[in-house]
């Protein structure tokens, strides 16, 4: 409950950690702007008493005393922008470590999202914004009327100058606004668009080498960097257009305060002095006045930013109130409550009101013709589709919402089609853990019966591999996914679609890698589309048009699919036969393993 509250005040308590720093910058910003008024001050002196009293000490005294405070105004300068650019790192850290401990599994690499958690994405944008200058150009627009005040001290006509000033470049500013917000979209679009594309070629770069779709890929590719091109032209010249109008009116106020400023010196109403610091003055207004105005939408896009980053927090908060509300201290097991799936495609269910217990120690395997809904079944399971009704729940709580730690000490996975991650096999197995534990990769790779081969290697564990393993056989390929999914001793080990080899090949070895897990505890689920019969399984199910059906056993699973296949009634008679390929080279007919081929 307690984490759950700090979670949700979590991004208030990172600002309020970074409170200080926030607070020094904003008074170093106040001395800043103040020192600032030194140049305007230097020049009425100059003019009007130096230049007037004809005295050299004068000059050189205050010659001194404005390098001085320059020097000052430097100082404080830099040593704002270094505090908000720690503020924004700290504040990044902070949120980063939360969002990555908190994160349900459900939200990690959302929506094909780069980022490997959600609200990542704001913590980045809030922190750009705390560090980029804008925070900077609020704090001097905040200060900006005390240069505004002394115009009117100096007179009152310049100050309405000025003041009409800095509305001519609001309006510009808002028209910018109004402009320019649909075309950075667009732009960002296309930009996204090719970067889409390049993804896409580089994930499937040997299909479309071997298919030869250069020649339906290159027009698409040129399409899409044409319209980015266009896109960031034309944003280009609007910005262009605006960054010189903006520049155009400064010139024009500032001019138009000279003028006004001479015509008060001739009526005698102003000193020299007092109209060469107010066009100065000028400039230090409308600079950071406009600077605030372009920072206008970043502070709607921080805002949202935090908006969006806040709802992350108390969704996730509620989430883990949830959690322990629902069953605390619940024995260690898997239950599936009629479980439904949809599917995101059709919106017809895969998964029918699916419901299970299965406790440790189990090997439960379940049997079902293809497009059955076996895969979408463990996935489920694994957290990672959406239910349309029912739970799943470990040990009393959500699958979706174990962290990503939690589901990595859980879960054990081999998939049907195994993947990697360009890298080490050794990474690979370990799941990129900064620091793998070589024993523990040699004892995985050892229980899924390859570590001699993966010694056979010229760099053994260090071999890198590609993200479909290409230099693996198929063979070699499932069984460093098996190795993978034991590294970490999950509590539950996941094995989709038992691949054939393994049955042909290494039997016995399979049967004591299985049966260790099951006396360890671990609850082993596995899918096939014929019933394995391994001798050691100690519960059967069938799934067939999405409901799960438990069959006495192997052998009635077996029959309820040759009725699901509408297969020709097959008693007595024999398996087909395979050739097998042994390890010495020769070759031999054998029945056909009861597994279905991947
Ligand atoms: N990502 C997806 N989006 C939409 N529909 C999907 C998705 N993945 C699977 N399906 C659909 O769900 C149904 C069940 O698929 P699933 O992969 O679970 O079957 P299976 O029983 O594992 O089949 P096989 O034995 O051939 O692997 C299929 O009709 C499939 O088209």
């Amino acid at each position: 409950m307690n984490s759950a509250k700090a979670l949700r005040g979590s991004a208030r308590a990172a600002v309020r950690k970074g409170g200080f720093i926030l607070t020094s910058a904003f008074l170093l910003s106040f001395l800043v702007n103040v020192l600032r008024l030194a140049g305007p001050m230097f020049m009425i002196l100059i003019y009007d008493r130096v230049l007037t009293s004809r005295s050299v000490e004068t000059l050189v005294a205050l010659v001194a005393l404005v390098m001085g405070l320059l020097l000052v105004l430097g100082v404080l300068d830099y040593a704002r922008k270094r505090l908000l650019a720690r503020f924004g790192a700290q504040f990044q850290e902070k949120m980063e470590q939360t969002l990555l401990r908190h994160s349900g599994r459900n939200h990690v690499f959302q929506h094909n999202k780069p980022k490997p958690a959600v609200g990542l994405d704001e913590v980045d944008g809030l922190r750009g914004f705390f560090h980029s200058g804008s925070l900077i150009a609020i704090f001097d627009f905040i200060w900006a009327p005390m240069f505004v005040a002394v115009v009117f001290v100096l007179h009152p006509l310049l100050g309405w100058a000025c003041v009409a000033g800095v509305g001519v470049i609001a309006l510009l500013a808002a028209l910018q606004a109004i402009f320019m917000g649909g075309r950075q979209e667009r732009s960002r679009a296309a930009s996204g668009a090719v970067n889409q594309l390049k993804n896409v070629l580089i994930a499937s770069r040997d299909t479309v080498r071997s298919q030869d779709m250069g020649v339906g890929f290159n027009p698409r590719w040129q399409q899409a960097r044409n319209q980015a091109r266009d896109d960031s032209i034309a944003l280009r010249d609007w910005t262009s257009w605006f960054e010189t109008m903006s520049r155009i009116t400064t010139m024009v106020v500032r001019y138009s305060v000279l003028a006004t400023g001479a015509l008060l010196t001739l009526q005698g109403e102003l000193t020299v002095g007092a109209m060469v610091a107010a066009t100065f003055l000028v400039t230090r207004i409308l600079g950071p006045v406009d600077r605030f105005f372009v920072q206008i939408p970043r502070m709607f896009e921080a805002r949202q930013h935090w908006q969006r980053l806040t709802r992350i927090l108390a969704n996730r908060a509620e989430e883990l109130e949830d959690d322990y509300a629902e069953q605390p201290g619940a024995p260690y097991r898997l239950v599936l409550q009629n479980l439904s799936v949809r599917s995101p495609l059709t919106g017809n269910l895969i998964l029918r009101s699916i419901s299970l217990t299965a406790n440790a120690g189990e090997v439960i395997e379940i049997n079902g013709l293809s497009s059955q809904g076996k895969t979408v079944l463990l996935e489920t399971i694994l957290g990672m589709w959406q239910q349309s009704a029912g739970a799943v729940l470990i040990n009393g709580r959500h699958t979706s919402r174990l962290t990503d730690a939690e589901a990595q000490r859980v879960f054990g996975y081999a998939p049907e089609s195994p993947g990697f991650v360009a890298g080490t096999i050794e990474e690979n197995i370990s799941g990129f853990e900064a620091s793998p534990d070589p024993e523990k990769v040699g004892e995985a790779a050892r229980r899924a019966r390859m570590h001699a081969a993966i010694c056979s290697l010229p760099d053994g564990f260090k071999t890198v591999i590609d993200a479909r393993g290409t230099c693996l056989s198929a063979f070699e390929r499932y069984q460093l996914s098996l190795a993978r999914a034991l590294y970490h001793s999950p509590e539950i080990l996941i094995i989709d679609q038992l691949d054939s080899d393994m049955l042909v090949r290494i039997p016995k070895k399979l049967k004591q890698t299985l049966t260790a897990l099951k006396d360890e505890g671990t609850l082993i689920l596995m899918t096939a589309r014929d019933p394995l019969g391994l001798g050691y399984t100690d519960r059967h199910f069938l799934l067939k048009d999405g409901k799960l059906t438990e069959q006495k056993s192997a052998s009635s699973s077996n029959q309820n699919r040759r009725v699901a296949e509408d297969a020709p009634a097959a008693a007595g008679q024999q398996r087909p036969r395979v050739a097998v390929v042994r390890n010495d080279g020769a070759v031999s007919e054998e029945p056909r393993p009861k597994v279905a081929r991947r």
